[in-house]
C-alpha cells in the first residue's frame, strides 16, 4: 500500500482528500467541515431569470441598463454582495462565482494545483488563433505555461532579483526627479511621465539599456509600446468582463484595437531584443562583459529549453505588463500620501533616517524601511490595484462558503470587498495597521489572504519585486525633494479600472520643492 509520504510526494494528497470530500458532498447528507449542510452549486444566490442567459445576462449589468461599465465593476459587485450575501453567482461572460470571504479565498488557493488556471482572455485567445503567433506567459496554461514561467521564477522572484538592478533604477528615479524640479509639467504631462518612468525602469531589465524616454525627443517606437499596453488592458477588460462579444465572429473595433496593440508590442520588442543581443555579442567578443552583472537576457539565452522566440515573448510580456500597472499604482500611492500629510511626514522621516536627503536607496536601507512598505500596502488595501481581484478556473471540485462548486467553474476572489470589510475604519489610510509593533493591527492583518495586490501562489505576478522596488524608489526620491500635495479639485478623485486602477480624471498633484 502506498504510504502517506509517497502520495504526498506524488503531489496528490490534497487533491485526494478533496476528491473524497467532493464525493461525500454528492451523498444525500453532505456536511462541510464545520458541520453545516453543504448546498448544491445551483443554489448559490445571484441574479436569476434573464440574467442567467448567455451574452444578454452580462450585458444587462452594464449601461444603459444600469449605471455601470466594466470600469466600475467593483461598485456593481458590491451591490450584488449587499443583496445576495458573501457568495454570489452571476454572469460575467461565462458564469462566475464571486467570493468575498478570505477563508474561501484561501480554500481556492490551497487547491489550485501545480498549474493554476487563470481564465484566458477570450479576445486574446481568438487573436492568437487567428494570427498563429506565440502566446504569452499570462495567457498560456498548463505545462506550456510552466515551461516559460519556471526559468523566470528562478530569475525574477529571488530575494535579490530586483535589488541587483537598484543602481540602474536609482538613476531612472533621479532623472524623473530632476525633470520634476526643473520643468513646470502640466498634470497630463506629469501623468505621462509616470508611464515613461515605469517603462524606462523595466527596460533596463528587459533590454539592458536606458531608452531615453525622458529626453525631449524620445524614441517614438518605445513610446508606442506604452500606448499599446494601455490599449491591451482596455480591450482585455472588456472581453474578460463580457462587454465585448462580437470579436468572436468578426474583427470588431475592440478586436482591431488589441490586434494592432499586440502587433506593435511584439514587433518593437523583437527589434529591441535583437539589438540587445548584438550588443551582448560584441561585449562578449571584446571581453567587456562583467561576470557578476545583472543580465536577464544573457541568463535566459543560457537556458537550453527556451527558444530565442520564447525570450522575445517573455521580454514583450514583461515590458508591457510592467508599464501600465506600475505607472498607475505609483500615482495612487502618491495620492494617498498627499491626502494624508502626517503619514507622508512619517515616511519622509524614515527616508531621511535611512538614506538621508540625497542618498540613493540601497538594498540595506530598503530592508529597514518598514513604514515605506506599510504605507504602500495600505495604499493597495484602500485602493485595490486590480479591477476585480484574482480569477481562477477551479482544477477540482471544492466547497466554498458551504456551496459545492464543481471543477471547471470560474471563481473571482473579490479582494476589494474583503479589504474593506475586514478592517477597522476601512476608509482611513493607516499604514500603522501593517506594523508588527502595533498590537491592534495584528487582529486586522490576521488573514493573509485579504490584501493580495499581486495575486497569490504559483500564478502570482512574476514582476512583483520590480513593481515594488520601482514604486519604493520613486516615492523615496520624490519625498526626499518635495512636499506632495493635491489641487483642491483632485482631493476626492474617483478611481476606475482598466484592468488596473486609474484616476477617472488626471490627478492634479502639487509638488513643492524644499
Ligand atoms: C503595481 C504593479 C503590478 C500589479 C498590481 C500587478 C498585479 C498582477 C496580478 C494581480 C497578476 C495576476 C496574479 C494571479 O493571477 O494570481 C499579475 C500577473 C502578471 N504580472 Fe503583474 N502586477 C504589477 C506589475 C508587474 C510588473 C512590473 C511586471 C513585469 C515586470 C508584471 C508582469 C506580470 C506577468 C507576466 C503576469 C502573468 C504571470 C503568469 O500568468 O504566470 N507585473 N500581476
Amino acid at each position: 500500500m502506498m504510504s502517506i509520504k509517497t502520495i504526498y510526494q506524488l503531489g496528490s494528497l490534497r487533491s485526494l482528500v478533496n476528491r473524497i470530500a467532493a464525493r461525500a458532498m454528492t451523498s444525500s447528507t453532505t456536511m462541510s467541515s464545520n458541520q453545516t449542510e453543504v448546498k448544491p452549486f445551483e443554489s448559490i444566490p445571484g441574479p436569476g431569470g434573464i440574467y442567467k442567459w448567455p451574452i444578454i445576462g452580462t450585458l444587462l449589468h452594464y449601461k444603459p441598463f444600469t449605471r455601470h461599465t466594466p470600469e466600475t465593476l467593483q461598485e456593481f459587485l458590491n451591490e450584488q454582495f449587499d443583496k445576495y450575501g458573501p457568495v454570489v453567482k452571476l454572469r460575467l461572460g461565462p458564469t462566475v462565482v464571486v467570493l468575498s470571504d478570505p477563508k474561501d479565498m484561501e480554500t481556492v488557493f490551497r487547491h489550485e494545483g501545480k498549474y493554476p488556471k487563470r481564465p484566458q482572455i477570450e479576445i486574446q485567445t481568438i487573436y492568437y488563433k487567428r494570427t498563429g503567433i506565440r502566446e504569452d506567459l499570462g495567457h498560456l496554461q498548463g505545462p506550456a505555461w510552466h515551461a516559460l514561467r519556471a526559468p523566470l521564477n528562478r530569475r525574477l522572484l529571488k530575494a535579490d532579483s530586483a535589488t541587483l538592478y537598484l543602481e540602474q533604477q536609482n538613476e531612472v528615479a533621479d532623472d524623473f526627479v530632476k525633470i520634476l524640479a526643473s520643468k513646470n509639467l502640466s498634470p497630463e504631462e506629469l501623468e505621462d511621465m509616470f508611464y515613461r518612468y515605469a517603462a524606462e525602469s523595466i527596460a533596463v531589465v528587459t533590454f539592458n539599456k536606458r531608452l531615453g524616454l525622458f529626453d525631449p525627443n524620445p524614441d517614438k517606437i518605445s513610446i508606442q509600446i506604452i500606448e499599446a499596453s494601455k490599449a491591451v488592458m482596455i480591450a482585455s477588460q472588456d472581453s474578460l468582463l463580457g462587454k465585448s462579444v462580437a470579436h468572436k465572429w468578426y474583427k470588431n473595433s475592440t478586436y482591431k484595437m488589441i490586434e494592432k496593440a499586440i502587433g506593435t508590442i511584439r514587433s518593437t520588442t523583437a527589434a529591441s531584443v535583437s539589438q540587445a543581443y548584438s550588443v551582448l555579442q560584441d561585449r562578449i567578443k571584446s571581453g567587456q562583459l562583467k561576470e557578476d552583472e545583472p543580465n536577464l537576457l544573457l541568463s535566459l539565452l543560457a537556458e537550453k529549453d527556451l527558444a530565442y522566440e520564447d525570450i522575445v515573448v517573455i521580454m514583450a510580456t514583461l515590458y508591457s505588463a510592467g508599464t501600465d500597472s506600475t505607472a498607475k499604482n505609483i500615482q495612487v500611492f502618491l495620492y494617498n500620501l498627499a491626502r494624508n500629510p502626517e503619514k507622508q511626514e512619517l515616511l519622509r522621516r524614515e527616508i531621511f533616517e535611512n538614506v538621508g536627503k540625497n542618498g540613493p536607496l540601497t538594498a540595506k536601507a530598503l530592508s529597514n524601511m518598514v513604514y515605506l512598505k506599510a504605507a504602500l500596502k495600505e495604499s493597495f488595501r484602500l485602493n485595490f490595484p486590480g479591477s476585480t481581484g484574482i480569477m481562477r478556473i477551479l482544477n477540482e471540485d471544492l466547497v466554498v462558503g458551504n456551496y459545492r462548486v464543481p471543477s471547471g467553474v470560474r471563481v473571482l476572489l473579490f479582494n476589494p470587498r474583503a479589504a474593506k470589510k475586514n478592517f477597522e475604519n476601512p476608509e482611513e489610510y493607516q499604514p500603522e495597521r501593517w506594523l508588527r509593533s502595533d498590537d491592534s493591527v495584528k487582529k486586522d492583518t490576521a488573514h493573509n489572504m485579504i490584501v493580495q495586490p499581486f495575486g497569490h501562489g504559483a500564478r502570482s505576478c512574476i514582476g512583483r519585486r520590480f513593481a515594488l522596488q520601482e514604486i519604493y524608489l520613486l516615492a523615496t526620491k520624490i519625498l526626499q525633494n518635495f512636499h506632495v500635495d493635491l489641487q483642491p479639485e483632485s482631493y476626492e478623485t474617483k478611481f476606475i479600472y482598466k484592468l488596473f486602477i486609474e484616476a477617472e480624471k488626471t490627478i492634479k498633484f502639487k509638488f513643492t520643492k524644499f
